[in-house]
């Protein structure tokens, strides 16, 4: 069986050891004979890189390993860069929460205001990993999980039409997980159909190979518990705000039950149910900051410090073990359906082709083969159509410096209330991404004024 060189950029990331450990766990299904890390903060990957290379050392020396900050040592011979960086880190994700939040509106890692400024952030950075692979591994394939997907995804459709990357959400792998054990089954017994955008879409189908529909019995589990299962399945979330979104879920059911929803649309069903649960000045930021980043970061440390890996726990789970299956599925030609964010082009009838839409495909050595979806109701349509139209929106805005599409892009989103909001909460975006954002161009004064209240000159 071929061997494959794997680049992990974003080597710093607290997802990073879980998909080394998943690697190492796949040997016999998708062999590696090298492993690298990239990322540009030389110190926090290295607190990972170094406990890694004893993991490593340990579980199999005959993988080449090694961690880096140079472009072209990192993404030279590679044939897949598996890309989860992020942009501003998690300072400034603590701002994509805590700024909205100030103006009441929804604070949140990828969607409404803070999912359009962390946006902002990454098109140019994941823009710079696929130029750096393209001209040092012209062959490889990029498998990207690094956020806001939906508007990294519309990005590259614009600027890297024809590049090798693809755009990947662990939402749907982990919520099939969530609903096999509700009937009492693994996610491979499983086989669905979903439409929608990224963290914006709804299954229609849940079935076994036999064609069994599990559907009816989900939802009639989901009415009452939403996608909170008995056992927790799942180790990254178990944090309160992760379990009060898989409870939320009930309610987003309400809506429409004939289809299962994705957890992520309360932030724009229930945008002031959000608000009102959120705190202020604890965000999920700090959450992660607090858990998950702290347990990461200091298992590598036992492990370093001990000079073994038997001290420290690295967990691998859905999200890993679905990249390394993304992988797999293009190294060895499977044909493996998978849900993947691809341009629609036809795959829902009665949507625009240009759309960059979430929908299950068939995947082999070409990439992606989008299976075709059908009309979707009136309902779902006119939020995808919102939707996908404040993430262009958002990556023209960044295309063409362009401070009045923001503004609208903003103004679009469900979870903001009003144009006024909208611009009040551009500004403090803008000033607080300074570094990040390219330099916006202001609107023409004679129109780009917004009146206060009781200013209008009678006419
Ligand atoms: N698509 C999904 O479903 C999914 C699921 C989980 C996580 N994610 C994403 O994965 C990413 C990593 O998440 P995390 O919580 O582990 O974050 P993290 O901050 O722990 O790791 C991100 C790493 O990226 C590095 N980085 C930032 N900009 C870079 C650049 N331009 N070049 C190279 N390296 C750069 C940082 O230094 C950091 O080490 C985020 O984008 C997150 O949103 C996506
Ligand atoms: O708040 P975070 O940083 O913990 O997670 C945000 C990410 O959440 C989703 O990924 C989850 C996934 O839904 C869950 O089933 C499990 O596998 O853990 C994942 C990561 O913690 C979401 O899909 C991502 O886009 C977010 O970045
Ligand atoms: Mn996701």
């Amino acid at each position: 069986m071929k061997k494959h060189s794997i680049l992990i950029a974003g080597g710093g990331s607290t997802f990073t050891p879980g998909i080394v450990m998943m690697l190492l766990d796949n040997m016999d299904r998708f062999p590696i004979d090298s492993l690298k890390l990239y990322d540009n903060d030389e110190e926090r990957q290295a607190k990972l890189g170094r406990a890694l290379k004893i993991v490593l050392t340990e579980k199999a020396p005959q993988i080449e390993f090694e961690y880096t900050t140079d472009p072209e040592k990192a993404f030279t011979n590679v044939d897949f860069v598996f890309a989860h960086i992020r942009s501003g880190k998690y300072r400034m994700r603590e701002l994509d929460e805590k700024i909205p939040l100030a103006h009441n509106v929804v604070g949140q890692e990828t969607c409404g205001p803070g999912g359009i400024a962390y946006g902002m952030r990454s098109i140019g950075d994941i823009v710079e990993l696929i130029d750096f692979m393209e001209k040092y591994s012209p062959n490889a394939w990029m498998l990207n999980y690094s956020n806001p997907a939906a508007i990294v995804a519309e990005a590259c459709r614009v600027l890297r039409p024809n590049s090798k990357i693809l755009n990947i959400c662990d939402m749907p792998v982990g919520t099939l997980r969530r609903m096999s054990q509700i009937v009492g089954l693994t996610p491979e017994d499983l086989e669905v159909k979903y439409f929608g955008l990224n963290h914006f879409g709804w299954w229609t189908s849940v079935k076994d190979h036999k064609g069994h529909e599990y559907l009816p019995e989900i939802r009639d589990y989901v009415a009452e518990h939403g996608y909170l299962t008995k056992v927790e399945v799942d180790t990254q979330h178990m944090d309160a705000s992760w379990q009060a979104t898989h409870k939320k879920a009930k309610d987003l059911l309400a809506i429409d039950p004939r289809f299962l929803p994705n957890t992520y649309l309360k932030y724009y069903l229930y945008p002031d149910y959000v608000v009102e649960e959120s705190d202020p000045n604890y965000t999920r930021a700090n959450e992660v900051m607090d858990g998950r980043e702290k347990n990461v970061f200091s298992a590598a440390k036992r492990i370093v410090d001990a000079g073994t890996s038997s001290v420290g726990e690295f967990n691998i789970d859905s999200h890993a073990s679905f990249i390394v299956d993304l992988a797999r599925a293009i190294a060895f030609n499977t044909h493996e359906r998978m849900l993947l964010i691809v341009p629609n082009n036809g795959a829902i009838s009665n949507f625009d082709d240009d759309a960059m839409v979430e929908v299950p495909c068939i995947v082999g050595n070409d990439g992606p083969e989008p299976l075709a979806q059908g009309n979707i109701p009136m309902f779902q349509r006119g939020m995808m159509y919102e939707q996908v139209t404040v993430e262009k929106l958002a990556v023209q805005a960044w295309i063409e410096h362009d401070y009045q599409k923001l503004w609208q892009a903003l103004s679009l989103s469900k979870t903001v209330p009003s144009a006024q909001v909208a611009k009040e909460l551009l500004d403090d975006l803008v000033e607080a991404n300074k570094e990040f954002w390219p330099e916006l161009k202001r609107p023409d004064k004679k129109y780009g004024l917004i009146s206060e209240v009781g200013e209008e000159e009678p006419v």
